[in-house]
């Protein structure tokens, strides 16, 4: 069985002042709960702070995305060594917002959750489809090919975690329904199966993000093959997230 994440993606968004938010997410989380992990990921800006607003509690904090490369002439990236040494132990990779705003493939995002292992990060892959494909009944094949494409080719299933975000249901306040979620995350992990062995695959954290809030949170977590979600809106507020998180199984 994989261990649960909870795990918050404050995308462009949050000042110094936010810090305030950080901080009452890891005191109310003192330790935190067996098997449940809690994460925040945030802008580079404000990594190092949310770290040591982290510290001494259960809350990790993690990157939005990471060059491939560890260093060099590349001029505003950010590499995973970087974000490793302010404090982070997850990166968000192939988010669809950076899919579409920065052109990302399959392959660029198997080479950033490649550099992500190398700096001893865990990458969140995201996959999901667009409304579009959803109409025309595409979806799982879409997500099968992501699969294929964004896992590197050397990663292990212990080392990786999959967030399935429907791009409709970002931001849009549409939540996809929980039998929509269901067969979507039982296709993943059976193309992990195939990948990586059934009993391997079962131990990858397959995320589900998407307009996740608290009074939609117990019902979507409840779903077998849901180890967690990917948080957006709903991360920026501490009672919001930790109210999602108090329904995490
Ligand atoms: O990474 C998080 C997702 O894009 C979900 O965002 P949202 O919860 O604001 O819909």
């Amino acid at each position: 069985m994989a261990r649960t994440l909870i795990a918050g993606n404050w995308k462009m968004n949050g000042l110094k002042e936010s810090l305030g938010e950080i901080r009452t997410v890891a005191s109310e989380l003192g330790n935190g709960r067996e098997g449940v992990e809690v994460l925040l990921c945030v802008p580079a800006t404000l990594l190092a702070l949310a770290a040591e607003a982290a510290e001494g509690s259960a809350l990790k904090v993690g990157g939005e995305t990471c060059h491939t490369a560890a260093s060099g002439a590349h001029t505003g990236d950010i590499s995973a060594e970087m974000l490793a040494d302010a404090g982070a132990s997850h990166v968000i990779v192939g988010h669809s917002e950076r899919r579409m705003d920065h052109a990302e493939t399959n392959e660029t995002v198997a080479a950033q959750a490649e550099a992500a292992l190398r700096a001893g990060l865990t990458p969140i892959i995201c996959i999901g489809e667009s409304l579009e494909q959803r109409k025309a009944g595409e979806t799982l094949g879409f997500v099968a090919s992501q699969i294929e494409g964004s896992i590197p080719a050397g990663a292990d299933a212990e080392q990786i975690v999959i967030a399935y975000e429907p791009i409709w249901a970002i931001g849009t306040g549409e939540v996809a329904s929980v039998e929509q979620i269901d067969e979507v995350h039982r296709a993943i992990r059976a193309r992990l199966g195939e990948r990586f062995g059934p009993e391997k695959a079962d131990l990858i954290p397959l995320l589900y993000g998407g307009s996740m809030k608290p009074d939609n949170a117990g019902e979507i977590l409840a779903v077998d093959d849901v180890n967690g979600g990917l948080i957006g809106g709903a991360s920026l507020k501490a009672a919001d997230f930790l109210a999602i998180y108090a329904q995490a199984k």
